[in-house]
């Protein structure tokens, strides 16, 4: 039985996390959880998973749940996350909380020793080195959940890493993948948030649609496999069917494929190295579909990926102030008081007046990330 402490239970990738929890009773339980606002889902979850601790957002809603949940340990704010992360000596930290919120809590599972399934790509783009390193030192697993680099793990299973010559990480091109830049110009939330193929939480569908995503995702392969930004290619592959691929020395490519669903990466998270059946998950039908597609990434069409590259390429914490940037913008658009465009130009702009500290500790990172942020705020105003 593995004791799995879950953040984010109630957004998109939580709750298919519950899904393969409640399907398999007899191998998962969930111990500990954190969630944001959505106090209906948490008095679902309560009910149903039964937790011993439920972190959640704010003290009033956290005093509201006690009361109703006297047996439950009810925690709030950053260090209720930081408990709900490490508590009950639990097997697997799952990390699905969105943005770099993310970050405290994971570093404190891996002093904790917990094995870290991670989702929240944030934690990694903001500080990977330092996760990476702590989990090195605390020689703890780090296991992908994000489909791209749950494929890359999958392929490079028993593979020799010093073989591959480059991670491919494939790109749905997101909402607007069929516009130009110039077509963009007034296009709505409403419009960013219907993604052709995923349903997920709407930070995310709004990063694809930007193409940033595909820009956190190159930096959290980067940390993840320990390889080289000359050695990791996207590639526009509009079905997302192949969920990324692995060359090596001989030329032989290795690719991951699966119908669109990520209870699939999720559950070989937790599995891993086994596997275990899947329930009610489509097949992938490869006569059905008939044809899939591939296009050379425009660099100049999505200029958000070409300025993760840059912000990969120059480490320290230009990826942290990148990110914080993108956050930022990326909610402002969703509030209404910026347009799509102009996430792009404060991502540009932040990394234009960011001095990049190299090698930074946890203060510095965290420090880089308020002070950007601020300031995004400050030139919205
Ligand atoms: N969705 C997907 O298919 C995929 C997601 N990922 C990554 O996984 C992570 C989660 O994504 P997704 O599930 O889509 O996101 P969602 O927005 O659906 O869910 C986010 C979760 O985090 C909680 N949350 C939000 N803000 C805070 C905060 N400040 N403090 C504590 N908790 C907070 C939310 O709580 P509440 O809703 O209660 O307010 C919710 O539980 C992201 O890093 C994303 O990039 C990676 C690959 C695929
Ligand atoms: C499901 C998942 O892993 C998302 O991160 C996905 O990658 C989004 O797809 P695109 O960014 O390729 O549109
Ligand atoms: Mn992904």
């Amino acid at each position: 039985m593995k004791k799995i402490n879950l953040l984010g239970a109630t957004g998109s990738i939580g709750t298919q996390t519950l899904d393969i929890i409640g399907a398999n009773p007899e191998l998962f339980t969930l111990v500990s959880m954190s969630a944001g606002k959505n106090m209906d889902k948490v008095r679902e979850i309560i009910a149903q998973f039964k937790p011993k601790l439920v972190s959640v957002l704010e003290q009033t809603d956290a005093e509201r749940l006690q009361a109703e949940f006297p047996d439950v340990k009810i925690v709030f704010g950053e260090d209720g996350l930081i408990e709900a992360a490490v508590g009950f000596e639990a097997d697997v930290l799952l990390n699905s909380v969105i943005g770099s919120v993310g970050l405290k809590p994971t570093l404190a599972a891996i002093e904790a020793g917990m094995t870290i399934a991670i989702a929240n790509k944030e934690t990694l783009v903001a500080a990977g080195d330092l996760v990476v390193q702590a989990a090195k030192r605390h020689n703890v697993p780090l296991v992908p959940v994000d489909s791209e680099h749950s494929a890359l793990f999958q392929a490079l299973n028993g593979e020799n890493p010093k073989r591959i010559t480059k991670l491919i990480l494939t790109a749905s091109g997101g909402s607007f993948r069929d516009s130009t830049r110039d077509q963009l110009q007034n296009v709505t939330v409403e419009q960013a948030l219907a993604h052709p193929n995923w349903s997920m939480g709407n930070k995310l569908t709004i990063d694809s649609a930007t193409m940033m995503n595909k820009g956190l995702e190159v930096i959290e392969a980067h940390h993840l496999f320990a390889m080289p930004y000359d050695q990791i290619e996207c590639l526009l592959h509009k079905e997302s069917i192949i969920h990324s691929m692995v060359e090596f020395e001989d030329t032989s490519v290795m690719a991951q494929l699966g119908s669109p669903d990520m209870r699939v990466p999720i559950q070989y998270a937790l599995t891993y190295p086994d596997r275990i059946p899947m329930a009610n998950a489509k097949r992938l039908r490869l006569d059905e579909i008939g044809k899939l597609h591939f296009e050379k990434m425009d660099y100049e069409r999505f200029k958000a990926l070409a300025f993760a590259y840059d912000a990969g390429r120059e480490g320290g914490t230009m990826p942290t102030a990148m990110n914080a940037a993108n956050e930022v913008a990326v909610q402002l658009f969703m509030e209404g008081h910026i347009s799509f465009m102009q996430i792009e130009d404060i991502i540009e702009q932040m990394m234009e007046q960011h001095e990049t500290i190299k090698e930074p500790n946890l203060e510095e990172i965290l420090e880089t990330d308020r002070i950007t942020r601020k300031k995004v705020y400050g030139i919205v105003k």
